[in-house]
This record gives structure tokens, C-alpha cells and sequence, in this order.
């Protein structure tokens, strides 16, 4: 390919809960970091850790923060501090708005999942993340999912999550030509602890990949 860049593929780091971690994701070019701000996850952090992490993110960097059927009231407590809210439980639409924050609505794919109706439900969300299904685990399982069951045709921005790893991450982009990735358990030492070398691993691998999954010359 000679003469044309093709878009490359966002990345973010999700379950920061350190001040290096969150360096070390963002020295390498992470586009965005997220804080998991549901207490059941051994990743969770409290509001008073997320005003600290938060105000270390530099510009052009998006705060993602992700909630599970969460309160309202502990949402609209942690938005001034983020970007971009993230949501992966069962929310109704309803629930994602009000908040004067974009938002994202995680999907995890069950075998009987409609995605096209899943995307007309959810007109207002900025994109879908497409996590893999267990049951009774909201997410972060560090599980993949058959990535040719995403269809082509979605409108809105795939954001594919799901057990990646610095390995697998150059064929998933390939499969599924996604408009970002999310990785959490694939880069980390024990949960909630971010292994450094995989983490940048991780960043290369994605950033030298264009949507097509073509390297970008
Ligand atoms: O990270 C968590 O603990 C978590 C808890 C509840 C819902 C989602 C969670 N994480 C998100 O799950 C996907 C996939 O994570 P992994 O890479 O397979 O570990 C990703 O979006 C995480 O942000």
C-alpha cells in the first residue's frame, strides 16, 4: 500500500488502578484508560482513587469509566472526572443518559445476541464493545469470543474487548477490522497489576495496524 495511511486502530487499557500502570499505558500511546468503578471487580477503585488517577490522564487522552447496573447517583459523582462512561451490565438505554457524558454500551455475546437490534435500541451510544458471554460474570473474564460472529454491516464503531492478549491482538484486528480495541486481563500480572512489557507489547502490536489490519506503511 504506497501513498495511503489507513486510520489506526484506538486502544484502551482498562482496570487501571495504579499511578505507573497508568503511565506506563499512556507513555506508550494508549488513547484511552479505564477505571472500573464497580466495587465487585478485584480491578475496582473508589471515587477518591479515580480524582487522583483521573487528573494524572494529559490531554487527548479519554477517562473511561465503566459501570454494572450501577446507582445513578454514584454515576453522576464520578462523571465530572471522566470522559467517556462505559456501561456493561444490563442498562436500559435510558439509564446511559442524563449524565452529559458520551457513553459506550458493552454487549457480551451470547449465543442468541442481535446486534443490529441491539444498535437501533442503543441509537445513542457512541459505539458498542463487544465483550465475550459467561454467564453471571459482567465482563473481564479474560475469555474470547468467535470473532467472525461480528457482522460487517454495524454502524456504529466496534470497540472489540474479550480476552486479548499482545499474541492474538494483530489476528483479532485482522478478523474483525475493529474502530478500537479494549484489553484488560491480556496485559496485566495479577489483576488490578499491569505488566509493563506486556502492556507495550500490546500498544506496538495494535499501533502499527491500520482498521484493515494491514500494517500501516
Ligand atoms: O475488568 C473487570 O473487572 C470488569 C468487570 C465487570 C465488567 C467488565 C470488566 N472489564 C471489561 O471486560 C472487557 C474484557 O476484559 P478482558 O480483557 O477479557 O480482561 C474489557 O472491556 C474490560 O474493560
Amino acid at each position: 500500500m504506497t501513498g495511503v495511511r489507513m486510520s489506526r486502530v484506538r486502544v484502551k487499557i482498562c482496570g487501571i488502578t495504579r499511578e505507573e500502570d497508568l503511565d506506563a499505558a499512556v507513555n506508550e500511546g494508549a488513547d484511552a484508560i479505564g477505571f472500573v468503578m464497580w466495587p465487585n471487580s478485584a480491578r475496582a477503585i473508589d471515587v477518591e482513587r479515580l480524582v487522583t488517577l483521573s487528573a494524572r490522564v494529559p490531554p487527548f487522552v479519554t477517562r473511561v469509566g465503566l459501570f454494572v447496573d450501577q446507582d445513578a447517583e454514584l454515576i453522576a459523582r464520578c462523571a465530572p472526572w471522566l470522559d467517556l462512561l462505559q456501561f456493561h451490565g444490563d442498562e436500559p438505554p435510558e439509564a446511559c443518559e442524563g449524565y452529559g457524558k458520551a457513553w459506550i454500551k458493552a454487549v457480551r455475546m451470547r449465543d442468541d445476541v442481535d446486534l443490529a437490534a441491539i444498535e437501533q435500541r442503543y441509537s445513542a451510544a457512541q459505539g458498542l464493545l463487544l465483550d465475550a458471554f459467561r454467564p453471571g460474570i459482567p465482563g473481564g473474564t479474560g475469555e474470547t469470543f468467535d470473532w467472525s460472529r461480528i457482522p460487517r454491516t454495524l454502524a456504529k464503531p466496534v470497540i472489540l474487548a474479550g480476552g486479548l492478549t499482545p499474541d492474538n491482538i494483530a489476528a483479532a484486528i485482522t478478523a474483525v477490522h475493529p474502530w478500537g480495541v479494549d484489553v484488560s486481563g491480556g496485559v496485566e500480572l495479577e489483576r488490578g497489576i499491569k505488566d509493563p512489557v506486556r502492556l507495550q507489547a500490546f500498544i506496538r502490536n495494535v499501533s502499527n495496524r491500520g482498521v484493515t489490519g494491514e500494517p500501516i506503511q
